[in-house]
């Protein structure tokens, strides 16, 4: 089966609860302008979840961005699984490079996390990518497959079937640079193949990998049309409802 499409923004630390609720209102003007052929997520602050699930449009699912493994805890600031589960929340960003490299969240902790996500019926979205650094001494394969191998260590092959990676040079994050769409899609056919040697085939057949960084109304088409990139993670550009609209509308376009 085809892998649908899907098209997801990522609000980072973007949006009070009143910002969100205006997007979701206009959103919910332009629904009419959303093709029922690709799938969509919006990832607002963990403060704005709650009115969101109340509000966004019903073909736009709920994304959190980030989460810890356990169950519950002493863990100041933290959310758990069970904590998005009940705010209807459906995706989970994972490893996020402003999560790896701002944050300083160890590589270690993402397969617990994948895992944790996927045990609570929601949609892991590992985030792996390259720094610059690391693309100019041609290590850009090396550092998505290790990030990949890691990250998916910890469920078995029809979780990960069910879960999206997102390719996000870090390089190119907010900074109007990209790859070009067939370089993008070189990786993306590279971490498709390490998920099939590490869960088989059917998993890489399933899994669905998005392209994000700078991603915007006019370049999402040159991506999400190449044969093994499913979608897009954006950031900047997902904070407009026009913005996404129209890029919901590319999407939708380049896949016919
Ligand atoms: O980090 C990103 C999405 O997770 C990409 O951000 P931009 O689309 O703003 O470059």
């Amino acid at each position: 089966m085809a892998r649908r499409k899907l098209l997801m923004g990522n609000w980072k630390m973007y949006k009070t609860v009143a910002q969100a609720r205006a997007f979701a209102e206009e959103l919910g003007r332009q629904t009419s302008r959303l093709s029922p052929a690709v799938d969509y997520a919006v990832c607002p602050p963990f403060t704005a979840l709650h009115a969101l699930r109340v509000i966004l449009p019903s073909c736009v699912k709920l994304g959190a961005q980030n989460v810890h493994f356990a169950e519950e805890g002493a863990y100041t600031g933290e959310i758990a699984p069970g904590m998005l589960t009940e705010l209807g929340v459906q995706y989970v960003l994972v490893g996020h490079s402003e999560r790896r490299n701002v944050f300083h969240e160890p590589d270690a902790w993402m397969r617990q996390k994948v895992a944790a996500v996927a045990a609570h019926g929601m949609t892991p979205v590992l985030c792996v990518g390259e720094d610059l650094a690391e693309r100019e001494a041609g290590r850009t394969l090396a550092v998505v497959e290790a990030q990949t191998v890691s990250g998916i260590a910890d469920v078995r092959a029809e979780q990960a079937s069910q879960m999206v990676i997102a390719y996000e040079p870090v390089w190119a994050i907010g900074t109007g640079r990209t790859p070009t769409p067939a370089d993008a899609q070189e990786v993306i056919a590279y971490i498709r193949q390490v998920v099939a040697r590490e869960k088989g085939e059917a998993a890489a057949a399933g899994v669905r990998i998005l392209y994000g960084g700078s991603v915007k109304p006019d370049n999402i088409a040159g991506f999400t049309s190449q044969p093994d990139i499913d979608g897009a993670l954006v950031g900047g550009a997902s904070l407009d409802p026009s913005s996404f609209v129209a890029m919901a509308e590319a999407v939708a376009k380049g896949g016919q």
